[in-house]
């Protein structure tokens, strides 16, 4: 019989961390060995005998927590925003030297969020227009959402890759910020409201029509398949995936 996963979470106290903890202490083939929070040591992790971490903390503390896992061959599932271009270009370059060990940082680990950005994307060379509206709870640390920013790197590719035009926009701002944030070409505005969880809508426009790619998460429970998929993946993919629809046959 196949031993099961010896699992450590990171951020094990916040929202998704505590989730996270309950749904790996359920699965069958996994043992919740490690659950740190901010003030622990990684050291805890080794001590504990972890093969495989979670983490789910902040942007300031994730990159330092993954290295240490990646330098002790241990492998990473990381929903953790913050990771830019540079951070995962530094990750790689680590991983290299670590040959064997995977980690999957996952800006959603949603299924639904991760088939709509990917809907998104193949729909975008379709429209002119194109822009991302990402709503979610008053307490979250960043914007725009790591979500957003997958979903626009996805579709702006995908347009680069069809010889697709910017998107028209004869605007003349004259406030900061109310066109939102440029990613790559695509407009995202970011609406943080009590009452939310997760939600985004992407928008696509053309002569005469609009179609609306709309995810929401309701509760934190709709991040667990995808942590436990990756958890059950990550060893068997070495190197940096980035986005759970690596792990997914979506056949592009
Ligand atoms: N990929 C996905 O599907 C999802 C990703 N996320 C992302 O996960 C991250 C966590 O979100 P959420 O759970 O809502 O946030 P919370 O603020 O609820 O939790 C963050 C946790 O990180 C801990 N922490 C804070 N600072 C440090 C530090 N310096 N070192 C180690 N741990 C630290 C906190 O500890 P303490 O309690 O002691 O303050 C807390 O337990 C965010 O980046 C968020 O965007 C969120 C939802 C889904
Ligand atoms: O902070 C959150 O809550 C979430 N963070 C991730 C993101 O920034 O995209 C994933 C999800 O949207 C919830």
């Amino acid at each position: 019989m196949t031993p099961p996963l010896s699992v450590a979470v990171l951020g094990a106290s916040g929202r998704m961390g505590a989730e996270a903890v309950e749904a790996v202490s359920a699965a069958a083939d996994m043992e919740l060995v490690a659950a740190l929070g901010r003030h622990d040591p990684l050291e805890k992790i080794l001590e504990a005998g972890a093969t495989h971490v979670v983490d789910l903390t902040v942007p300031d503390s994730t990159e330092a927590n993954v290295r240490f896992a990646v330098e002790h061959g241990l492998h990473a599932v990381v929903g953790t925003t913050g990771w830019t271009d540079a951070r995962r270009a530094d990750l790689s370059a680590l991983l290299e030297r670590q040959p064997g060990t995977g980690v999957l940082i996952a800006p959603n680990f949603a299924l639904g969020s991760v088939l709509a950005s990917a809907f998104a994307a193949t729909a975008a060379k379709y429209f002119e227009s194109v822009e991302i509206i990402e709503l979610h709870h008053p307490n979250k640390v960043d914007a725009p959402s790591g979500t957003a920013v997958r979903t626009a790197e996805l579709i702006a590719a995908a347009r680069a890759e069809a010889g697709v035009p910017a998107s028209p926009d004869a605007t003349e701002t004259c406030l900061e910020g109310a066109r939102g944030a440029d990613v790559d070409g695509v407009r995202v505005h970011s609406v943080r409201l009590r009452g939310l969880v997760a939600h985004q809508e992407v928008l696509l426009g053309g002569p005469g029509e609009q179609l609306t790619l709309r995810h929401d998460s309701f509760d934190r429970a709709s991040f667990m398949p995808g942590v436990l998929l990756g958890l059950r993946t990550v060893a068997s993919r070495p190197g940096l995936t980035y986005g759970l629809d690596g792990y997914l046959e979506l056949g592009r």
